[in-house]
C-alpha cells in the first residue's frame, strides 16, 4: 500500500454508529442497531444475512437513498448528514453508482441513452474515451441502440452495471443484482464486477442471498439483527453457506 495514503483517504465509503428505526413507540422497529464499516477502495464486499437483518437498510443508507436515524455516512471525505436534499441528490448522481435487481432501466430510452442519463442529469462533459471503454467492456457495441426490452436479462444488467461506470463513482451499491438471472447469466454478471473491481479499482458493495454470488468478493459481511456479525475475508463458498448455516442455528436456539 502507498505509505502517503493515509487511513481515510482509501475509504470509498464509511459508516460510524449508524442506526434506522421504522415507525415510534411500541411498533418502531429497529432495522441497524448500530453499524461501524469501511469499504476501502478497489475492494469487493457482499452483504449477506437472513431475511430482515437489515441489509437493504444498510446499503439505502450508506448510498444516500434513505436517511440514517443517528450516526455517520462518509462517501470518501463528504458527510453525509450535513447536505441538503439538493446536495445528496447531486452525490448520488455523480458519485455513486446504483445497480438493483429488476435492472430500472428507461425503456423508452435506447441503451447508449441509459447508459449517458446520469451523465445528462448532471450536465458534466462525457469522457468519451471512457464510454467508449466501458460499451466494450460489457459488451454492449452491437446494442447501443436497441431498447432494453429487447435485450436478455443478463444483458439488460449490463446496461445498467455500464450506466452505474458512466460517472466513474466512488462506489457501486447492488441490491441484489443477480436476482432475477440464471445461474449461468448470473456468472458472467458476477465476473464483470470481480472485473471492474480488479482494472479499475473501483468499490462495489453487494448484497446477495446466495453464497456463490457473494464468493465473488474480496470480503463477506454477515448481518443479523441490525447488526455486523461476521466479517470474513475471501471465506469461499462453503465456508459462506457454514457460517449463514450456523447463523440460522444460533438463530433458531435463541427463539
Ligand atoms: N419502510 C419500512 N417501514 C417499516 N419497517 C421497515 C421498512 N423497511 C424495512 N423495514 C424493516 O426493517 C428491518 C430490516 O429490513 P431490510 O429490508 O433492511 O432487511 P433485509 O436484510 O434487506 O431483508 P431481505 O433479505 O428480506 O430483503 C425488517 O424488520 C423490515 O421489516
Amino acid at each position: 500500500m502507498d505509505m502517503n495514503v493515509g487511513q481515510d483517504a482509501g475509504a470509498a465509503v464509511r459508516v460510524e454508529q449508524l442506526t434506522r428505526t421504522y415507525g415510534t413507540g411500541p411498533q418502531a422497529v429497529t432495522a441497524l442497531a448500530g453499524v461501524d464499516v469501511r469499504f476501502d477502495r478497489g475492494t469487493f464486499t457482499a452483504v449477506m444475512g437472513p431475511s430482515g437483518s437489515g441489509k437493504s437498510t444498510l446499503l439505502q443508507t450508506a448510498a444516500g437513498l434513505d436517511r440514517a436515524t443517528s450516526g455517520r455516512v462518509w462517501i470518501g471525505g463528504t458527510e453525509l448528514s450535513g447536505l441538503s436534499e439538493t446536495r445528496l441528490t447531486k452525490l448520488r448522481r455523480d458519485r455513486i453508482g446504483f445497480v438493483f435487481q429488476a435492472f430500472n432501466l428507461v425503456n423508452a430510452l435506447t441503451v447508449q441513452e441509459n447508459i449517458v442519463l446520469p451523465l445528462r442529469l448532471s450536465g458534466g462533459r462525457p469522457d468519451q474515451p471512457w464510454l467508449h471503454h466501458v460499451v466494450d467492456r460489457v459488451g454492449l457495441r452491437e446494442r447501443l441502440h436497441h431498447r432494453p426490452s429487447a435485450l436478455s436479462g443478463g444483458q439488460q444488467q449490463r446496461v445498467a452495471i455500464a450506466r452505474a461506470l458512466a460517472t466513474r463513482p466512488e462506489v457501486i451499491f447492488c441490491d441484489e443484482p443477480t436476482g432475477a438471472l440464471d445461474t449461468e447469466t448470473a456468472a458472467d454478471v458476477l465476473s464483470l464486477l470481480r472485473a471492474v473491481v480488479d482494472e479499475h479499482r473501483q468499490t462495489v458493495v453487494m448484497v446477495t442471498h446466495d453464497p456463490v454470488a457473494a464468493s465473488y468478493a474480496d470480503r463477506v459481511l454477515v448481518l443479523a439483527d441490525g447488526r455486523i456479525v461476521r466479517d470474513l475475508p475471501q471465506p469461499g463458498v462453503e465456508r459462506i453457506a457454514e457460517q449463514l448455516a450456523s447463523l440460522g442455528r444460533r438463530r433458531a436456539v435463541a427463539a
